[in-house]
């Protein structure tokens, strides 16, 4: 049976996006927990999971930056799909409404929370923790009176044995995160003429002055329409940046788009071109 990872432990948005997709995709796989981002992604790239389900960026707090650069870092993996997943963040507990003092949760909630946090508990403590259900269990853990909550799934509540104290406390309706299914070798091949998208991540020499732009002058020559534009340091020294390319996939740009990434890949000192892949949506 094929074994795909994600963030775990039980409970945490990153399971729930992995059993909708088996579900949706009739898989027989098995769902493996692991306990950092970093650790999956590794997992998969060296044979040990046949794939694994990471969030790249959430619509109100951006880049996950933990995946980005893992991805830079690693030629084993390939996006073999998105999902884009609505993110929905209870405030759960043992306690009382009022007795609450400390929020546990993972940075991205945290974030896609500020708003409602700054309105409803402004004075708690926010205690970061490895995921979600991470932090409802320490929840779970904590002593009678510490005032501890968690921001999580209502899975991770239920499975911990917390009660919900507010629901929907993301500062937007339409809070969702990207996932990318990752693995070495793609399931399938986009069909010509279907929707999706294609990413690139490139190293280029940024100490010549124009050379950014004309990379993305490949793509616009050839009517590719980039997405998302994304830096994140290149890990060697201060100011020295690597660049992510979201590039759409759409009707009959397939021969152009290969042809654009071509064109960069000769402009770059390297180039990593993780695939052409298929948007699935579940934003309930
Ligand atoms: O902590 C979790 O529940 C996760 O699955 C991680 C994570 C993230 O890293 O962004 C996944 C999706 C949501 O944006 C919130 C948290």
């Amino acid at each position: 049976m094929k074994r795909m990872g994600f963030l775990g432990p039980l409970g945490t948005h990153s399971e729930a996006a992995a059993l909708y997709l088996r579900e949706k995709l009739n898989e027989e796989s098995e769902l493996v927990p692991y306990s950092d981002i970093y650790s999956v992604m590794q997992a998969v790239a060296v044979g040990k999971l046949d794939s694994c389900l990471v969030p790249i960026e959430n619509s109100l707090e951006g880049s996950v930056n933990i995946t980005l650069d893992t991805l830079a870092r690693s030629e084993a993996l390939v996006v073999n799909r998105e999902l884009i997943w609505g993110v929905h963040n209870h405030l759960m507990a043992k306690c009382s409404a009022d007795e609450v003092k400390k929020i546990y949760s993972h940075s991205q909630p945290i974030a896609q929370c500020r708003d409602w946090l700054e309105a409803n508990y402004p004075q708690a403590e926010r205690i970061e923790a490895a995921s979600t259900a991470q932090a409802a269990r320490m929840v779970a853990e904590s002593k009678a009176g510490e005032g501890a909550a968690a921001i999580c799934t209502k899975r991770a509540g239920e499975l911990y044995g917390l009660h919900v104290i507010a629901e929907e406390i993301q500062d937007n309706d339409t809070n969702c995160t990207r996932f990318y299914e990752l693995c070495r070798q793609p399931s399938h091949v986009l069909p010509k003429g279907e929707q999706g998208r294609a990413l690139v991540i490139c190293d280029i020499d940024g100490s010549r002055a124009g050379s950014l732009l004309e990379v993305l002058q490949e793509f616009a020559d050839r009517g590719i329409n980039m997405t998302r534009i994304e830096s994140r340091p290149r890990r060697t020294e201060l100011g020295r940046y690597i660049f992510f390319f979201d590039l759409e996939v759409e009707g009959d740009n397939h021969d152009r788009l290969q042809e654009s990434i071509g064109a960069v890949r000769k402009r770059s000192l390297w180039l990593h071109d993780l695939g052409e892949f298929p948007i699935m949506y579940a934003l309930k």
